[in-house]
């Protein structure tokens, strides 16, 4: 792929426009980040030497509401990476129809190899070195890939110390003791589960015989390939950082969990009780991972894994993104012609946004709902957006992602509209 992951994702916006009849401020406003910090973090390690870290917020476009958007701790992180992943969040929010704009935020560094009280110091410097740039109506932080609920409880407490109040608004996924919203922590895989069991039926999949391959065995990929498992689906490999397991008849995928929890390493076991066997199984590469012959694929690592080079090899009926950004728009367009419906990141893991959402509405009304009623929230929030997509998506012959975009675009634009010409006059007065 040549040029910046962002502007690879802009081409996905740029296929919906050619569909909508947008005016040409519309399409101006969304062609850049509206805002973005950059900070170095200095952290005092435990060996008493001082580390610099370079940390990133990028506010993508804001009218529907405050931004939202995860924190990424990861040391590939670059500043191109976080704009997209807030570009990716702007149209996710809208397609969920939740009052957000998108943004997105991050950190390079590898937290693997940060102790605890390191990583806390690391936390609380990024909320320092950002602090005048977020907040409850400004922007609202939760989080993404190798950061949790314990990271989000000191950035919450960070900010709220700067800020001199409670501030439990600015920051979701936050522990349940600190104001977290009961079913966050699964909500991205149990959103992803109520679009992928309500689409396979259509494809005429049912869970016995469908099989499924999962990329990435973390917050979402891991606890989605168990909600698959428990409703019969066959989970035939999963893959972590290091690499990934197959088993043609299906995996033991709560066995497998708890291999990992205690050891670290993906393992085809079955256990009763503490005790784990090795059952029969194959080694292979996340690349492999790819290219299985199975029903259902799903990515739920990280961005530009499917690309020109190895999109014609695929072999799966149907595509589920649970990550963000992992099909290049050239591969898109390869899998297209292979006639493999892919169904969009900006749908499929919007669970976790939407519970985040609610999570910053019990916040503000100091109102906590139980966990079923977040589950029916999110199960219904997650239908009717899966059908109002399903239906564009066949009232025009367009791809689903298409579709995606073209019903956010939708109402953005209105937004943008409604907000009037305030921007005509900037530099007037
Ligand atoms: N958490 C959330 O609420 C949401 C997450 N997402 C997206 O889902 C994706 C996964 O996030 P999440 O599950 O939260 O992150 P986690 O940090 O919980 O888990 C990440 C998983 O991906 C694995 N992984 C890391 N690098 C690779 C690689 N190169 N190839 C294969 N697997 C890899 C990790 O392996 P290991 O265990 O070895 O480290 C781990 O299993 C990201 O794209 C994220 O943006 C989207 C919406 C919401
Ligand atoms: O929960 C949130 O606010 C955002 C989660 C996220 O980063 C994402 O959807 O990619």
């Amino acid at each position: 792929m040549s040029g910046s992951q962002l502007s690879d994702a802009q081409i996905q916006l740029q296929r919906a426009m050619a569909h909508l009849d947008l005016p040409t401020d519309t399409r101006e406003r969304l062609k850049y980040p509206k805002a973005a910090i950059r900070v170095a973090i200095p952290v005092r390690m435990d060996d008493g030497s001082l580390q610099i870290f370079q940390g990133y917020r990028v506010r993508y476009e804001d009218t529907r509401g405050p931004g939202k958007g995860g924190v990424r701790y990861h040391p590939h992180v670059t500043a191109d990476e976080v704009e997209s992943l807030a570009f990716w969040m702007t149209f996710k929010c809208a397609v969920m129809d939740l009052p957000f704009g998108g943004a997105k935020g991050g950190i390079t560094v590898n937290p693997k190899a940060l102790s605890v009280m390191e990583l806390e110091r690391l936390s609380r410097g990024y909320i320092d070195g950002i602090a005048d740039f977020i907040g409850p109506d400004m922007d609202i932080l939760a989080p993404d890939v190798y950061t949790n609920a314990m990271i989000m409880g000191w950035m919450m407490d960070q900010y709220s110390l700067i800020q001199r109040r409670i501030s439990r608004g600015v920051v979701t996924g936050k522990p349940i003791a600190m104001g977290g919203s009961l079913g966050r922590n699964s909500a991205t895989a149990k959103g992803a589960y109520t679009v992928i069991n309500n689409v396979l039926p259509r494809y005429g999949y049912q869970p016995p015989n469908t099989t499924v391959a999962i990329q990435g065995f973390g917050n979402a990929g891991g606890i989605l390939a168990e909600l698959l498992f428990r409703s019969g689906y066959r989970v035939v490999a999963v893959s972590d950082s290091q690499g990934g397991i197959y088993a043609p008849e299906g995996l033991d995928i709560p066995s497998v969990k708890q291999y990992k929890e205690t050891t670290r390493g993906l393992e085809a076991v079955y256990c009763a009780g503490s005790v784990c066997q090795r059952v029969d199984y194959q080694r292979i590469t996340n690349a492999e991972l790819l290219q299985l012959p199975v029903d259902v694929l799903v990515p739920a690592a990280l961005e530009k894994q499917i690309t020109q080079d190895n999109a014609a090899q695929v072999q799966a009926k149907v595509i589920f993104e649970v990550a963000n950004g992992p099909i290049t728009a050239a591969a898109d367009a390869i899998l297209a012609q292979k006639g493999i419906p892919v169904f969009p990141d900006i749908l499929v893991n919007a669970g976790g946004v939407t519970v985040s959402y609610f999570e910053w509405v019990q916040n503000r009304s100091g109102w906590y709902w139980s966990a079923a009623e977040v589950d029916q929230k999110l199960q219904e929030r997650m239908l009717r957006e899966t059908n109002e997509i399903w239906h564009i998506a066949q009232a025009k012959t367009i791809p689903f992602r298409t579709a995606a975009y073209v019903h956010a675009l939708g109402r953005i634009s209105d937004a943008i509209k409604a907000r009037g010409t305030r921007d005509d006059y900037q530099g007037q007065h």
